[in-house]
């Protein structure tokens, strides 16, 4: 369970009804002169220049791909640790070939080492300031629900404002729609009881495009809507 208390509910667009679902239509969205207030954070969420760097650790790979046994025990733990706090960290030498990373770069108009990424981190928006040649990795919710709640998926945004250009280039890793995301016997016992339902993708996905607006707890928050709809 994420263990942050919540940020300030935004809005009233917590509490979807079905006459109102939240849904971000990017087809309509593109021919609208305003943005929807439901998509505006309010004040006192709004962005502040001070936000403190978040500790996220720069993880070298090198050793760790040479199947150096310390290395990879190394990277391991560094990794394992980061994902108990946050979930986030950076990776150099991660072996995606430089020749494909320049490609990348040359194809974005003006790419420039993009910053603006915030995550919320005991109960405060960290920044995460990119580092030349290092990819920022984050686990999602899928993996702390893989994980038992052991690693924190904690909310992020990417700030803009409306001087300067943002652009930046994220992928996503999951498994196959229909495969579900069951949690491992190992993790659960008398004293770590289960915390979340197996479920797949595009549940989950419904959930939070149609029916709820990501904040600190939405895992939480779909485990109920699951346990809800299928009782
Ligand atoms: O643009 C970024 O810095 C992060 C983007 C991101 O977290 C996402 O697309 O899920
Ligand atoms: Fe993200």
């Amino acid at each position: 369970m994420p263990s942050t208390e919540l940020p300030p509910p935004m809005n009233e667009t917590n509490k979807q009804s079905e006459e109102d679902p939240l849904v971000f239509d990017a087809s309509v969205a593109q021919f609208q002169s305003h943005i929807p207030s439901k998509f505006v954070w309010p004040d006192h969420e709004k962005p502040c220049s001070e936000s403190p760097e978040l500790p996220a650790p720069l993880i070298d790979l090198k050793g760790f791909l040479s199947a150096d046994a310390w290395e990879v025990s190394n990277a391991t733990r560094s990794v394992d640790e980061a994902c108990k706090k946050h979930g986030f960290f950076l990776i150099v030498n991660h072996g995606v070939d430089s020749q494909l990373v320049a490609k990348a770069h040359e194809l974005m108009d003006s790419f420039d080492q993009v910053g603006g990424l915030q995550v919320f981190v005991d109960d405060k928006w960290h920044s995460v300031t990119p580092k030349v040649d290092a990819f920022v990795i984050n686990i999602g919710d899928r993996f702390m629900a893989l994980s038992n709640g052991t690693y924190k998926s904690c909310l992020h945004r990417a700030v803009v404002n409306n001087k300067t250009v943002r652009k930046s280039l994220a992928f996503f890793l999951c498994p196959k729609e229909e495969r579900v995301v069951m949690l491992p016997r190992g993790l659960v016992d008398s004293d770590s009881p289960r915390m979340y339902p197996d479920f797949t993708w595009p549940t989950f996905l419904e959930f939070t495009q149609k029916h709820y607006h990501s904040n600190a707890r939405t895992l939480d928050a779909f485990s109920d809507w699951i346990r809800n709809t299928t009782n």
